[in-house]
C-alpha cells in the first residue's frame, strides 16, 4: 500500500479513541489497572451487537411479535428494519468486512441459542429467524434479542485524489446512528458544497476538541461548508471518525433550512442494529438488558406500592408495573414536567393504568405532614391514607374536595363491605384504585397524554413495600460513547453525593421488611461500591439481598463489567459475564458498568 492509499484508510474508517478527563483517566487505571482500562475505553466506543426488545406481555406475545419482527426482517416494509436484511446483502457484497469481529458476534449470538438448560436457565427456543432469539434465563422469557452486525469496512468511493461529499454530524446524532438511527435535520453540523438531494455522503463525527479557554469544543458552526481539504474544521481529528455513509434527502442549502426530518437515510453502517422507532408501539419497548433486570431485581408483587425515584423515561417503571401485572400501585417520580409526560405517555402506549407519574424532587420525596386540603388518598387500604399530594391550586376547588371526601367515605364503606381491612382477603387495588383515579384524573385521564404533569409534595415515611432508586450517575457505563471527558474528579463526588442523600430518603420511605434496589450504569466504583458501603455502614437494619431465584444469578450486588475481573461475582456471572469473558469483549454488552444492588430493609 503506498502511502497515501495508507492515510485514505486511516481517514474513512471507525476507529475512535475515548477522551478522558486526566485526572479521571488516572483514577480508573487505578481502579482497574492500565491494560482493563484500555479495553474498557475502547469497548465504549463500540454499540452492543445486538438490540434488546422487551415484550410487553400484558399486551402482546413473543409469539407475536417474533412472527411481526420475523416478517420484518425478511422484506417487510419498514424502512428502518431494512438496514439488517440489507446489511446481510451488502455484507456479502463489501469487500474488507472485519471478518473476525463478525464470528465473534455469531459466537456470542450462537450461546445465546444453545439449548443449554442449568440452574435457573431455560433451554432456548431456536426462532425461525436466526437473527430473532429469545432470552434463555428464567424469568426473562419476554426479553428478545435482534442481532446486528459489525465493525464492517465501508467503501466510500475515496481515491487519493479526489474528495468525497461528506457530512459531519453532532456527536450526540452519531452515537444513535451507531445504534440504528437515521440522521435527523437537528444533528447535521456541516455539510460538503453542491450537494444535491439523493447525493451518496460520506457520514463522520464532530467531537469535542480542547479549547482555548481550556474547555472543550467542537469548535464548528451549524451550516459550515467543507471544502474536502484539510483547512476544514477538525480536518485531522476526522481520521477515523467515519460510521458509514447515506443518501440525502435535501439539498445543501434545504438540509440547513428544513426544522425537521430525515437529512440523510443511511445505506451503509460501520455497525448494522436495527432501529425500533415507531415500531409495534405499545407491545415493544426497547431497552437495555440490564434495566430489565434492575426491574427483575427488585422483584415487585402484584398489589404492593412502590416507588420509582428518578423515573423517566419509564423504563423501569412500565417494567415493574407489567411485572405486577399491572396490578397494585406504581408512582413514579421525576423532577423535571416534561419527563413526566414522557412517563405517562408510555403508561399510556403499554396500557398500565397501575402507574402515577408526578414530577417532584427525589432529595425531598419524604413528607412528614399530611397538608390540609391538598389530600388525597391513593392507598386505600393501609392503616393511614398515605399522602400524594396535588397542589391545591392545580385541580380542586372546594366542591371538588367535598367531592373527594364523600368518595373516599364511600370507597371506605366498599373496602369495609368487601373486607379487605382486617381479615385479610385480597381485594384487587386496581378496583380499589378506580373511583380514586375518576375524581382524581376525570374519565379517561389515564389514556390522554395532554395536560399538565401534577406536582407531588411527597410521601409518607415507610410507606411503600419497595423503592427502585434508579440515580442519576455519570453513566460512564453507557455505549457507545465518543467523548468522556466532560466527568471530571468534582461531577463524580457530586453524582455520588446525590445519591447517597437520595438513598437516604428511600430509606425513610421503604416499610420494614420492605425492600430498596439501586441501580446504575457506570463503571466508577466510587458511586457504585462507596454506595452500598455507606448504605450498610450508615443504616443498620439494612442487609444485602443474597439471592433473587427469579434471576437464576449467585448474587445481587454486583456489576458485570466487561472482562469479568475483580468484580467476577455478579449475579449474572452465569450469563452474560460469560458471553463477555469468551467472546469479543467490544460486541457483547450494551451496557458495560452496570450495577445493581439490592438491600432488605430489617426492623428500623
Ligand atoms: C438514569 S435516568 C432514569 C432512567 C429511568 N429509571 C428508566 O429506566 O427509564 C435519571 C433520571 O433522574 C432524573 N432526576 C435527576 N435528578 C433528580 C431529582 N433530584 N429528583 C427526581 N428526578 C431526578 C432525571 O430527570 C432523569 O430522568
Amino acid at each position: 500500500m503506498d502511502s497515501s492509499s495508507s492515510s485514505v484508510a486511516k481517514r474513512y474508517c471507525y476507529n475512535p479513541n475515548l477522551r478522558w478527563n486526566p485526572q479521571v483517566e488516572e483514577y480508573f487505571i487505578k481502579a482497574y489497572g492500565a491494560d482493563h482500562f484500555t479495553r474498557i475505553s475502547e469497548a465504549l466506543t463500540r454499540p452492543s451487537c445486538y438490540s434488546c426488545i422487551r415484550v410487553n406481555i400484558l399486551k402482546s406475545t413473543n409469539e407475536a411479535v417474533i412472527e411481526k419482527l420475523t416478517r420484518l426482517l425478511q422484506g417487510g416494509t419498514v424502512d428502518d428494519l431494512h438496514c439488517l436484511s440489507i446489511g446481510k446483502q451488502v455484507s456479502a457484497s463489501t469487500a474488507g468486512d472485519v471478518g473476525l469481529r463478525e464470528e465473534s458476534i455469531d459466537c456470542m449470538f450462537n450461546l445465546l441459542l444453545e439449548e443449554t438448560p442449568k440452574n435457573g436457565r431455560k433451554p432456548m427456543k431456536l426462532l425461525k429467524d436466526p437473527s430473532i432469539c429469545q432470552c434463555r434465563y428464567a424469568g426473562l422469557d419476554h426479553v428478545l434479542f435482534v442481532k446486528g452486525s459489525g465493525p464492517h469496512s465501508i467503501h466510500y468511493g475515496n481515491q487519493p485524489d479526489q474528495s468525497v461529499k461528506e457530512v459531519i454530524v453532532s456527536r450526540k446524532c452519531a452515537e444513535a446512528v451507531l445504534r440504528g438511527a437515521q440522521i435527523f435535520v437537528p444533528g447535521l453540523l456541516a455539510c460538503s458544497s453542491h450537494v444535491e438531494k439523493g447525493d451518496i455522503v460520506a457520514v463522520s463525527v464532530a467531537v469535542e476538541q480542547p479549547s482555548a479557554d481550556g474547555g472543550w469544543g467542537v469548535g464548528l458552526t451549524r451550516g459550515t461548508v467543507l471544502q474536502g481539504s484539510e483547512a476544514d474544521p477538525q480536518y485531522l481529528e476526522r481520521n477515523g471518525m467515519y460510521i458509514g455513509q447515506g443518501i440525502t434527502k435535501f439539498s445543501r442549502a434545504g438540509m440547513f433550512r428544513a426544522s425537521e426530518g430525515i437529512a440523510v437515510e443511511m445505506t451503509d453502517r460501520v455497525y448494522r442494529l436495527p432501529s425500533f422507532h415507531n415500531l409495534l408501539e405499545g407491545e415493544i419497548f426497547l431497552q437495555n438488558l440490564p434495566s430489565i433486570v434492575a426491574a427483575h431485581v427488585l422483584d415487585p408483587q402484584q398489589g404492593e406500592r412502590i416507588l420509582d425515584m428518578c423515573a423517566a423515561p419509564g423504563g423501569k417503571t412500565t417494567a415493574i408495573a407489567m411485572l405486577m401485572r399491572d396490578n397494585g400501585e406504581v408512582i413514579a417520580i421525576d423532577r423535571s414536567h416534561n419527563k413526566v409526560m414522557d412517563i405517562k405517555k408510555l403508561a399510556a402506549e403499554m396500557d398500565l393504568t397501575c402507574i402515577r407519574a408526578y414530577r417532584l424532587d427525589a432529595l425531598k420525596s419524604v413528607s412528614q405532614t399530611v397538608v390540609g386540603a391538598d389530600v388525597v388518598a391513593t392507598n386505600l387500604d393501609r392503616e393511614i391514607y398515605d399522602i400524594t399530594i396535588m397542589k391545591s391550586s392545580s385541580r380542586l376547588d372546594n366542591g371538588d374536595m367535598h367531592r373527594v371526601n364523600m368518595d373516599r367515605d364511600k370507597i371506605d364503606a366498599e373496602i369495609m363491605s368487601m373486607g379487605n381491612r382486617g381479615n385479610g382477603r385480597y381485594v384487587s387495588k386496581k378496583e380499589l384504585r378506580k373511583p380514586t383515579q375518576m375524581m382524581k384524573n376525570g374519565p379517561g385521564r389515564n389514556h390522554s397524554i395532554g395536560g399538565r404533569a401534577e406536582n407531588s409534595k411527597g410521601f409518607l415515611p415507610n410507606s411503600f413495600d419497595r423503592v427502585l432508586l434508579d440515580a442519576p450517575c455519570s453513566a460512564l457505563g453507557l455505549r457507545p460513547r465518543l467523548f468522556a471527558a466532560e466527568e471530571t474528579m468534582e461531577s463524580l463526588q457530586t453524582h455520588a453525593k446525590y445519591q447517597r442523600k437520595m438513598f437516604d430518603q428511600a430509606v425513610q420511605l421503604v416499610r420494614t421488611g420492605g425492600v430498596i434496589v439501586y441501580s446504575t450504569c457506570t463503571i466508577n466504583p466510587g458511586e457504585n461500591e462507596a454506595l452500598v458501603r455507606y448504605a450498610l455502614d450508615t443504616y443498620k437494619f439494612l442487609s444485602l439481598a443474597p439471592q433473587n431465584p427469579k434471576v437464576g444469578g449467585p448474587g445481587l450486588v454486583g456489576k458485570c463489567e466487561l472482562f469479568g475481573g475483580k468484580h467476577a461475582e455478579t449475579w449474572l456471572t452465569q450469563s452474560e459475564a460469560e458471553l463477555v469473558q469468551r467472546f469479543d469483549p467490544s460486541a457483547t454488552l450494551d451496557t458495560i458498568g452496570f450495577f445493581i444492588a439490592k438491600f432488605n430493609v430489617g426492623q428500623k
